[in-house]
């Protein structure tokens, strides 16, 4: 039998104050699969990433249908949804200061969703959380730190071992190392690609970067203007890319990476 899609999205349309922002969207996620969002700004890539996390923000609506983990998540309560978060789907997100309280420490920020989602007690949550930490190479004395003592970096390992600490079937990253200097950003994406390895947890990574894309995902979508324009196979769309708009991402993805001759 095949497992149920971890994200199944059909004919979704995403609207603010009576704006479409996103139309006609439509993408399936089978288990452990890894799939990237690409497109030029404003084409509506963070809110679909933040739409298949439960997490619209206020003021947009969604229309279709939107299932994560077999659940539909379009008119669903605000109680269905973070059912849904936490065991079913996890986001990390650009600015991990978002994802992260200030003031608590790591420990307590690690151990608050398994206590929310798996409900486990106090002292229990807190017995996890080195584990947690070794996951993404990070030492159980961060779990004394608070966000603003660790470098962006760790900050995003941390973020990243809170959305993997309830073993997720589906990991939505919107720009996860967009924040961050190259060598970290790359040190992130290896963590996480193994860590995604480890647990069969699928991936739908927002990116505006081709080379963390191929990198990282089998399979694309293109958004422009809140429409998907092409998907398929990492490595067919890259390579011959069908909508003008891939053919745009292809080329000043070549022109910002010179080639180098021997
Ligand atoms: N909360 C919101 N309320 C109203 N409009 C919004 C909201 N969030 C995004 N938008 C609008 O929806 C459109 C798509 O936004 P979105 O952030 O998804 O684009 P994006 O592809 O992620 O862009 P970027 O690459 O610049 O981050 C934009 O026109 C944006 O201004």
């Amino acid at each position: 039998m095949t497992p149920t899609p971890v994200a199944d999205v059909r004919d979704a349309r995403i609207a603010a104050a009576g704006a479409t922002l996103v139309d006609g969207l439509t993408l399936t996620v089978g288990a452990g699969e890894r799939w990237g969002i690409v497109g030029p700004s404003g084409a509506g890539k963070s809110l679909t990433a933040a739409a298949v996390a439960a997490l619209l923000p206020p003021g947009t609506t969604a229309a279709g249908s939107i299932r994560v983990d077999g659940t539909e998540l379009v008119g669903a309560s605000a109680s269905a949804c973070a059912a849904v978060r936490g065991r079913g789907v996890a986001l990390v997100a650009q600015d991990s200061a978002v994802a992260l309280h200030p003031l608590l420490t790591v420990g307590r920020q690690l151990a608050g969703p398994l206590r929310r989602h798996q409900g486990l007690d106090r002292a229990a949550a807190r017995a996890r959380v080195p584990a947690l930490l070794a996951e993404v190479d990070l030492p159980a004395e961060v779990a004394r730190a608070r966000p603003a003592q660790l470098s962006g970096g760790q900050r995003q390992r941390v973020a990243l071992a809170g959305a993997l600490a309830c073993r997720p079937r589906l990991l939505v990253a919107d720009e996860p190392t967009a924040a961050l200097d190259p060598p970290v950003a790359r040190a992130l994406l290896d963590r996480l690609d193994r860590s995604l390895t480890a647990t069969g947890t699928a991936l739908l990574l927002v990116t505006h970067d081709l080379g963390v894309l191929a990198a990282v995902c089998e399979q694309v979508v293109v958004l422009a203007g809140g429409r998907v324009v092409e998907s398929g196979p990492v490595r067919t769309v890259l390579a011959a890319p069908a909508h003008e708009v891939t053919r745009a991402l292809v080329d000043a993805a070549a022109l910002s990476v010179p080639e180098v001759t021997a």
